[in-house]
């Protein structure tokens, strides 16, 4: 059975679907070298924000499979060193955003009410109404930076309570926009004229102190920035001595550079004027429920070989999408494998060519398929759909992706072009009947024929008695023909011929093949 390491706090709806297919381990608040030294024995670790996975965690989790963030950031996991090792990392994109949204809109509301020091003097025996006097965010402007899941649903709620909208986001359209009643700006615009402002982009290296000083200096004097985003967005430093100065009226944070947040932060000494939350945005029942069961379905799924359907690394396929592109993966696969055979050495280029049905659905793991398949030669099995792109890429392969979306003979076909150190091989393949892979050109040459496990091809001239002399010699050194066909494409000119045959040919069989007068090449591939 495999085991499942869960190292965050988890709803246990998530913990009883994993329960189902493995053994799950819960184990929270470990220390990274305690985490280093028990991650061999685990196929798929669960966390959500507390565990930082690094490198070093991923390198010693031998084993592990898949690693599932119960939230949307993944920014505590080292996601380039687990699509290195091959390790699915997968997350819950929409199971927090409501929660995160009426997080921000809380925090904006009780910034603007003093509610936690209200609700702190009241509680300590006071009754004091003048210190509490508030604003209202009624016909306010709202600035919104990042208007993505949490953000529009944020702006929604704004839009309801009467606040103006304004937004910026490089990534998103001005349809969108205007859709969600935004004014999309610039961010110097979004600074100076917002009442509020509230973070909902992800930490990235260009938003990491996007809101630093000079942005402070920006900033009416009256505003109020909310950051339920990620730590290290704001520029905590900035923000202190934006609060002292009176540069801006308050703030409210949910996140932090360093989190836990250190008990000697100055942001523990701002009293009034900031609002602070221990990242409490996913923190709702209803958010927990959701984004356990949304990753430990996916954590189960992969340990029962289906795909993820939110892997940040590798493209995402839903079960109905899957069953309908399974059998071009596999036909990818096998073609990739025969054309790096075909090619003999090291491959450059790698052309991709999807026809008919393949060029019009979400086809970019057919692409990831055939590479795999291309690099199975020299990875065996350290090669698979997580990694198969950025090994091909560390290798120098470069892609060429085209389509055409006009049906020839079949439905859907697929042709790999490579272009190597030993000169360029194409191979074309397709379904028939949906199901059954066909090799349909090879090196230009038309045929049709079924890939089998061994298989040998020539490149011959098409003349008299040529067919029957391979037959013959295989027949010699006692090896079965399965089937066979030949390829050409003028008569008496250049032909393949392609063998399936039941057994590897043995030793000395291929040069005797090529010693047959009017063979040009003969190889031999394994599938
Ligand atoms: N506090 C919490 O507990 C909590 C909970 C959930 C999500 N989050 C965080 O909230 C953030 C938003 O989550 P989401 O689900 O809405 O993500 P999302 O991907 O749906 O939206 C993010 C938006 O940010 C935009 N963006 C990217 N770079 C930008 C930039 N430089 N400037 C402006 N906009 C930029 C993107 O175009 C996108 O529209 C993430 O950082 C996520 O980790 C926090
Ligand atoms: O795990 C949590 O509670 C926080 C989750 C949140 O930050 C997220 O990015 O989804």
């Amino acid at each position: 059975m495999p085991k499942v390491l869960v190292s965050d706090s988890i709803d246990q709806a998530g913990i009883d679907i994993l329960s189902q297919v493995a053994q799950v381990d819960v184990k929270t608040g470990l220390p990274a070298e305690e985490l280093v030294k028990i991650i061999s024995e685990y196929d798929a670790l669960m966390i959500r924000s507390g565990t930082r996975v690094t490198q070093e965690i991923i390198e010693a989790g031998v084993q592990l499979k898949i690693i599932g963030r119960a939230g949307v950031g993944v920014d505590n996991v080292d996601v380039a060193a687990a699509t290195r090792a091959g390790i699915v990392v997968v997350n819950s994109p929409e199971g927090n955003t409501i929660a995160a949204a009426e997080h921000a809109l809380a925090m904006m509301l009780s910034m603007s009410r003093h509610i936690p020091e209200a609700n702190e003097s009241v509680k300590s025996g006071k009754w004091d109404r003048k210190k509490f006097i508030g604003v209202e965010v009624y016909k306010k402007t709202l600035g919104i930076v990042g208007l993505g899941k949490i953000g529009s649903h944020v702006a929604a709620a704004a839009k309801a309570m009467g606040m103006k909208l304004l937004a910026f986001d490089p990534y998103i359209s001005q349809e969108r926009a205007d859709q969600l009643s935004c004014r999309l700006v610039d961010m110097d615009i979004l600074l100076q004229e917002s009442d509020y402002i509230t973070l909902h982009m992800p930490k990235t290296k260009e938003t990491y102190h996007m809101i630093d000083a000079k942005a402070f200096d920006m900033m009416k004097p009256t505003a109020r920035i909310v950051n339920c985003a990620r730590g290290g967005i704001i520029d905590e430093a900035a923000l202190v001595e934006a609060l002292k100065e009176g540069k801006i009226a308050g703030a409210a944070l949910d996140v932090y550079e360093n989190e836990p947040l250190e008990a000697d932060s100055a942001l523990r000494e701002l009293g009034q004027k900031l609002v602070l939350t221990p990242h409490l945005g996913a923190s709702t029942e209803e958010a927990q429920v959701n984004v356990a069961v949304d990753v430990a379905e996916q954590i189960r799924d992969v340990l029962l070989g289906l795909p993820a359907r939110s892997a940040v690394n590798i493209p995402g396929l839903y079960p109905d999408a899957l069953e309908k592109l399974k059998p071009y993966l596999q036909l990818a696969e096998t073609l990739g494998n025969l054309v790096s055979q075909l090619a003999g050495g090291r491959v450059d280029f790698l052309d991709v060519r999807l026809q008919g049905e393949l060029a019009t659905n979400n086809s970019q793991p057919v692409v990831v398929a055939s590479l795999k398949g291309l690099l199975s030669q020299a990875l065996r099995e350290r090669v698979n759909y997580v990694n198969a792109s950025i090994e091909a890429k560390e290798r120098g392969i470069h892609v060429i992706e085209t389509r055409d979306a006009a049906a020839n003979d079949y439905t859907g076909s697929l042709h790999l072009e490579a272009k190597g150190s030993l000169g360029t091989h194409s191979v074309s393949g397709a379904l028939l009947g949906d199901r059954e892979m066909r090799i349909t050109n090879i090196d230009g040459f038309p045929i049709n024929v079924p890939p089998s496990h061994h298989m040998l091809f020539t490149l011959h001239r098409d003349m008299p008695g040529i067919i029957g002399k391979i037959g013959s010699l295989l027949g010699s050194f006692n090896v079965n023909i399965a089937s066979m066909q030949v390829g050409r494409k003028i008569v008496r000119g250049e032909a393949v011929m392609v063998l399936s045959i039941d057994d590897p040919l043995p030793e000395g069989l291929l040069s005797e093949i090529m010693k047959v007068p009017g063979i040009r090449d003969a190889y031999t591939v394994t599938l």
